[in-house]
């Protein structure tokens, strides 16, 4: 029978990947920290059938190292008070949150398993045309953003706007077919960064990272593993959450979708995945790979024994 707690993990190379790349992300903790150091996001989402999309982007975001984080529910006129398994996570109607949360949040993630509908549309104008500065947008807010392109000009003053479409989403928005986005993808990532000012992640196996200047990026890490219901929205969390913990969108935005790879790989590794990988399972696993990152190590050659015992 596999043994978890013996499962070695090649983490050195990873590290050195990324002090050399994202060097944010090896950055221990300074002692004197407190959670507001490190940024609180909003997630808004979590339609009825989906609320499970929006705890796995707030508890990705939590994992990826944010201080705090909020879930705004639609369509929940009587919100769950708490969420039992994450009493960490505080939950409110989306329509409240958006109104009351403004000041002390500093990343919005909308999108999460959020239905189509007039309430919907309203929340995410409300949030296109206030002063918040950070935004990611993903999954069910990106129909919202192609069909009703009247309510959100493209010429934003947004510092960071990240939006993270799937081929589907990205050929509703550029209102082509998904083979046209699939044969062309270093223009469909280009021509999106470009038409909304943002940075894109155009996702799928070898996913592009784009930004309105022109960066384009092949992201090199993840695995088939990542084609399970709701890593996308463990994605969403944690690009919100770098961003929210004051790491430039430059970095934080390829950071996290090569963490997010790294994460998949390492579960494989584990022989959890690639088959039956879970997407809660891969924010777990961020969380550790995040940790190891932050390590100080003598010994190149350390390998590291991944306990899923510990986590
Ligand atoms: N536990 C929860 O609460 C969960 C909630 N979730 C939430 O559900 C909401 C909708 O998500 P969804 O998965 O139902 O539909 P969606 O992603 O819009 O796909 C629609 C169609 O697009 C296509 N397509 C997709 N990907 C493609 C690709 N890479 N390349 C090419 N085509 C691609 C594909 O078309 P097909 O290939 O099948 O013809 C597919 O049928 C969203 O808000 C999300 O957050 C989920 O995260 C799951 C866990
Ligand atoms: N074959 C694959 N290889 C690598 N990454 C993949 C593959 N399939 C899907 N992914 C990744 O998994 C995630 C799926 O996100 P998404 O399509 O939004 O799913 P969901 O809505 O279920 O969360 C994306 O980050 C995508 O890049």
């Amino acid at each position: 029978m596999f043994n978890r707690s013996l499962a070695l993990v090649q983490i050195d190379s990873y590290r050195a990947y990324a002090q050399q790349h994202y060097p944010s992300l090896c950055q221990p903790r300074p002692e004197n920290s407190h959670k507001g150091t490190f940024g609180t996001v909003a997630i808004v989402g979590g339609s009825k059938g989906m609320v499970g999309a929006s705890v796995l982007a707030a508890t990705s975001a939590m994992y990826t190292g944010c201080g705090k984080v909020l879930v705004g529910l639609n369509h929940v006129h009587n919100p769950p008070a708490v969420f039992h398994n994450r009493p960490e996570i505080m939950v409110d109607y989306a329509v409240d949150m958006v109104t009351n949360y403004h000041h002390i949040v500093d990343t919005w993630v909308v999108g999460c398993g959020l239905s189509k509908n007039e309430t919907a549309v309203q929340i995410l104008k409300a949030l296109w045309n206030s002063s918040i500065t950070q935004l990611v947008l993903d999954a069910g807010a990106l129909p919202i953003l192609a069909e009703h392109s009247e309510l959100f000009p493209t010429q934003h003053k947004r510092t960071d706007l990240v939006i993270t479409p799937h081929p589907g989403e990205a050929a509703k928005l550029l209102n082509v077919s998904i083979e046209r986005i699939e044969q062309n993808r270093d223009w469909a990532a280009r021509e999106l960064a470009s038409r909304y000012r943002a940075w894109v992640i155009l996702k799928g196996h070898d996913t592009l990272i784009s930004s309105a200047r022109g960066f384009l990026l092949t992201n090199p890490s993840g695995n088939a593993g990542l084609a399970t219901a709701g890593s996308g929205d463990v994605l969403a969390g944690m690009v919100g959450s770098l961003l929210a913990q004051g790491i430039e969108a430059e970095e934080a935005v390829p950071a996290a979708v090569w963490l997010h790879g790294v994460a998949a790989e390492v579960l494989v590794q584990m022989q959890i995945g690639p088959i039956g990988m879970l997407a809660g399972e891969l924010a777990e696993a961020v969380r550790w790979v995040r940790n190891q990152l932050t390590l100080i190590v003598e010994n190149e050659e350390q390998t590291t024994s991944y306990d899923k015992d510990f986590i």
